[in-house]
Formats: structure tokens, C-alpha cells, sequence
């Protein structure tokens, strides 16, 4: 497994595999990995011959410099799990390589109406810092396809808008969420959890659970009251929203006719925040 710090030295690894014909798959991450991550690398094999991972902890997409700060980061561990994995290549370059005019620089694209719903809401310009760093991936790598996971609903949607506003001819696969034997979605952030915390966060995949399970039964509203109650009395446990809405707008779901409807929550468990979903249909 090779590793880059530099956009010139992927280049020059990528090219005379381009000129051969063979097909690069991008996993672009944030770093501290866990089997979640190790999926879409197995994913990216059914569809490409060469595997770039990217690990970037990118500043432009966190509203709360606290969890920036805080952001886990085992490189060793990260690399070992890589080269265990049968990576091709890793793209770890510094934040001057991928701001090199400073992240403040200009970054400002329409993603439609949905980057201001759900996560859009409680983390104010987040999907432009993603798809100005998703952009900048795309342009180093040039892949065929890259992967991305279910577990970052809206992410994957806002990815796709960001394809279409400037025609980027990359095919975008969204991974199954990865959950621990409990039910709790894998995420980097987990490791911050106490082991109250660790109990409580079984909340999220619960509630989940529950309106999928219960789906023909009750009305949506009545879906999204019951499942609002599992939080109710938790103490150290503050939702953000629990919604079921259009898997291709995110807005509201009005009818149980809509052809896509996903429910989706985001909640604070300890000091830690956490978000999952599940597709209804
Ligand atoms: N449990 C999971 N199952 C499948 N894909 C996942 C899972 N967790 C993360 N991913 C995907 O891996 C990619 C990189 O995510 P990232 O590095 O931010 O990890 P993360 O675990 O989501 O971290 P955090 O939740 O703390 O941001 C994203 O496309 C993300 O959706
Ligand atoms: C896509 C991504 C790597 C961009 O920084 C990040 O948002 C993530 O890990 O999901
Ligand atoms: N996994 C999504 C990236 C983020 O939370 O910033």
C-alpha cells in the first residue's frame, strides 16, 4: 500500500494506471476507522481495480471547534487496517496541501433546498465545507466511482447535487450502515462515549427500529410521537429531531404513498452527538 501527502505525488501513482485502463475507486474518510469504513473499502473491489483511501480531517466542515479539536486520530491504526484491507493507495495530505490559500477561501455552490434541513439546520454550512473538500478529492483522485455511506444520509444527497452543479462524471455508491452486534451505527465518534453513554446510545437505532418495525400500523405522526418518546426521561440524552421524510428532498413526509420515505434522527448522548437512519422504502 502507497501512501501520499501530496496531490503531485497521487498524480504521478494514478496516471500510468489510468493510461492502462484500470478503474480507481475513491473512500473518502475522516480518519479514525472502524468496520463502517472497512465496508466500503470491500464495496469499492466489486467496482474498481484500485483503491484510493483519503484521510482528511477537514476544518471547513465543522461548525463546533470543540469537536474539531477533539476529532480521534490513530493514523497508525488507521494505516494498518488499510493495508490489512487491501487498499491501494492512501491520500493523507496536510491542510495547506488542500487549502493551500487558507481555509477561508471562497466556497460557495447551490445545493438546493435540502442542504438547509436536518444536519443543514444544527450545523450552519456544513454541506459547502464537505462538498468544497468532496471537490477538491474528486479533482486530485479523478475516479470512476467513489463511496460513501448510507449512515450520512443527507451527505450522500448533497454529494450528488455537488456532482450535477459541475457535471462530474463519477458514479456515486451509497453503503449500507455497518452496526455493532447492539444495533449502534459504527461512527468515529463513538469511542468518545462513557459506558452510560454507550447504554443510552442504543436509544437512536431503537426508535429506529421501532417505526420500521411498526410501520403499517400507525399514521406518521403517530409514528414520529412514539418513536420521540423513547427519549423522553433519558437523562443525559438531548434530540436534535426525529423525522420521517422524502429520501429525495428530505422534506417532510406528508403520505406513506411518497415513493421514498427514510427516518432519520440526530441526537446529543453525553457531550457527543450522534445521528443514524433507516430506509422504510
Ligand atoms: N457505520 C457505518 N457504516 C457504513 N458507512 C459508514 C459508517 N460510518 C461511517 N461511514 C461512512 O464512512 C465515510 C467516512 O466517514 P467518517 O470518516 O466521517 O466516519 P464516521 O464514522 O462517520 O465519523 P463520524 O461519525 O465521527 O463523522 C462516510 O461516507 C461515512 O458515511
Ligand atoms: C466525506 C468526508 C470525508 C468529507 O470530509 C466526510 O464528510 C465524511 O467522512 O463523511
Ligand atoms: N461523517 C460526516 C462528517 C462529519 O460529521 O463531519
Amino acid at each position: 500500500m502507497e501512501i501520499f501527502k501530496t496531490k503531485s505525488a497521487l498524480e504521478a501513482f494514478l496516471k500510468p494506471l489510468k493510461a492502462s485502463k484500470k478503474k480507481i475507486a475513491l473512500v473518502p474518510t475522516m480518519g479514525a476507522l472502524h468496520n463502517g469504513h472497512i465496508s466500503l473499502i470491500e464495496l469499492a473491489k466489486t467496482y474498481a481495480d484500485i483503491i484510493v483511501c483519503s484521510i482528511f480531517v477537514n476544518p471547513t466542515q465543522f461548525t463546533d471547534p470543540k469537536d474539531l479539536e477533539k476529532y480521534p486520530r490513530p493514523i497508525e491504526h488507521d494505516l494498518a487496517m488499510l493495508n490489512e484491507a487491501g487498499c491501494s493507495g492512501v491520500f493523507m495530505p496536510n491542510i495547506a496541501e488542500m487549502y493551500p490559500q487558507g481555509a477561508d477561501e471562497n466556497w460557495h455552490i447551490d445545493l438546493g433546498k435540502a442542504e438547509f434541513l436536518l444536519e443543514g439546520e444544527f450545523r450552519k454550512g456544513h454541506y459547502q465545507g464537505v462538498t468544497q473538500i468532496v471537490k477538491k478529492l474528486f479533482d486530485a483522485v479523478e475516479p470512476d466511482v467513489a463511496m460513501f455511506g448510507q449512515k450520512d444520509f443527507q451527505q450522500v444527497l448533497m454529494i450528488k447535487n455537488m456532482l450535477a452543479y459541475f457535471h462530474l462524471p463519477i458514479k456515486i455508491i451509497t453503503c449500507p450502515i455497518i452496526r455493532e452486534d447492539d444495533g449502534l451505527a459504527m461512527s468515529s465518534r463513538n469511542i468518545h462515549l462513557s459506558p452510560v453513554d454507550r447504554e443510552n446510545s442504543l436509544v437512536l437505532s431503537k426508535s429506529l427500529q421501532y417505526v420500521t418495525d411498526h410501520f403499517n400500523e400507525f399514521s406518521l405522526d403517530e409514528l414520529e410521537e412514539k418513536a420521540k418518546r423513547f427519549y423522553q426521561g433519558i437523562e443525559g440524552v438531548e434530540l436534535d429531531y426525529f423525522t420521517i421524510v422524502n429520501g429525495d428532498t428530505l422534506e417532510k413526509a406528508k403520505s406513506k404513498n411518497e415513493n421514498s420515505l427514510v427516518a432519520l434522527v440526530a441526537a446529543k448522548v453525553g457531550a457527543t452527538r450522534l445521528i443514524d437512519n433507516m430506509i422504510i422504502k
